[in-house]
């Protein structure tokens, strides 16, 4: 074998999080003395799937029995996606990706904090936004303290928690108040807070965006330049309307729709490991099905989930080996991995001139 066949054969391989073969991912295979050295770039970060990545491709080789060693170098550098027509990509912030729900209470707060941490434990620079004016819920469960800092020029600095940096409408307001905002009043505030917190180095900016689908989501879909967005719905029948209108409401923007995420899905059994579906199986896929998107993974009803979180110490960051903690870094490389393969931002920047008289 050769070393185009053998980047050939190792380009052929499907990756899962991307639903795409490795295709250019692959820079290099160098094969010498029935050893292989293989040089793999993937667009987005898998921290978590590296050393499977290299088994697959260890075995992948080996197969035709020319090669018996090989080892695998496994990067990954992300890039900035397109976002809906005309915006300008947020300053420091690579890619946003919106985590909507048709309605509340499915544990979109849930998912958006623990869809951070697994991208930041994946390798990512990440940043949270919580623009839920009708329950912020990160400080609680990020375990945020105090208030934010300003700069000089009033700029708002981002607040830290467990690595990632974070921005709440919580921390901002009277949330009491906030709750009785028209639309505009609303929106505004919101976008304001985006475009004022002072983010820095971010590859991810998960925006935890209010439930529902009315008027004040339908404009910051329209004005938040979203490279990505998911849904988080529950399982039962009745959840397809709401994922429906989720997807609808972006579409109407051309935001893409990277997949629904199932939470409180199954069951998985503390003694044997044993996951049940809890509504039936097969709902999760039905709805992603009807809802036309991908369905990016199933996450269990874990009483782990809710206690962590809600004690401002998420699963994936207090028990990353928890069988939860594994699903949401799984999700978190699906997320970011579909991302991957929209396309890329092409804008170039104009140069800022300066006139001097
Ligand atoms: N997978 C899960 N297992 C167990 N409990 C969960 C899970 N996901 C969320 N919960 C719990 O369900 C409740 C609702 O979750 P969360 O606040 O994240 O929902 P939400 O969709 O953001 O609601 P809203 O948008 O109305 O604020 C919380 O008490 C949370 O701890």
């Amino acid at each position: 074998m050769n070393n185009e066949e053998g980047k050939s054969l190792v380009a052929a391989i499907e990756d899962p999080n991307t639903g795409r073969p490795l295709g250019d991912g692959v820079r290099g295979v160098v094969i010498r003395d029935r050893r292989a050295a293989v040089d793999i770039r993937l667009s987005y970060p898998a921290a978590g799937w590296k050393d499977e990545l290299a088994g697959l491709v260890s075995d992948r080789l080996r197969a035709g029995g020319e090669v018996d060693e090989v080892t695998v170098d496994v990067d990954w550098q992300i890039p900035q996606h397109a976002v809906q027509g005309g915006l300008d990509p947020i300053e420091g912030v690579r890619n946003v990706i919106a985590v909507a729900s048709g309605k509340g209470g499915v544990g979109k707060s849930t998912v958006s904090a623990n869809l951070a941490l697994a991208l930041a434990a994946e390798g990512a620079t990440v940043g949270v936004l919580d623009a839920d004016i009708y329950g912020p819920s990160q400080p609680r469960m990020l375990g945020l303290e105090g208030g934010p800092k300003t700069t000089d020029n009033r700029r708002i600095l981002p607040m830290r928690a467990h690595g990632l940096q974070v921005m709440s409408i919580g921390v901002l307001v009277d949330t009491d108040q906030a709750m009785i905002w028209r639309g505009p009043m609303a929106t505004q505030a919101l976008q304001q807070m985006v475009s004022e917190t002072l983010w820095e180095g971010l590859d991810y900016l998960v925006i935890d965006l209010p439930p529902g689908t009315g008027d004040i989501q339908l404009t910051l879909a329209q004005r938040i330049p979203v490279a990505g967005a998911v849904t988080v719905t529950t399982p039962q029948q009745v959840a397809v309307d709401d994922v429906r209108r989720a997807v609808a409401m972006f579409n109407k923007v051309k935001v893409p729709v990277l997949g629904v995420i199932e939470n409180m899905s199954t069951h998985i059994c503390s003694n044997c490991g044993h996951e049940d579906p809890v509504f039936g199986r097969g709902g999760g896929e039905r709805i992603a099905r009807e809802a036309g998107v991908p369905n990016l993974g199933q996450l269990p009803l874990e009483s782990e989930v809710g206690r962590t979180t809600d004690r401002g110490t998420p699963i994936v960051v207090a028990e990353p080996d928890h069988p939860a903690a594994i699903r949401f870094r799984e999700i978190a490389r699906r997320v970011a991995g579909r991302l991957s393969t929209q396309s890329r931002e092409s804008k170039v920047r104009m140069p800022k001139i300066r006139i001097t008289d």
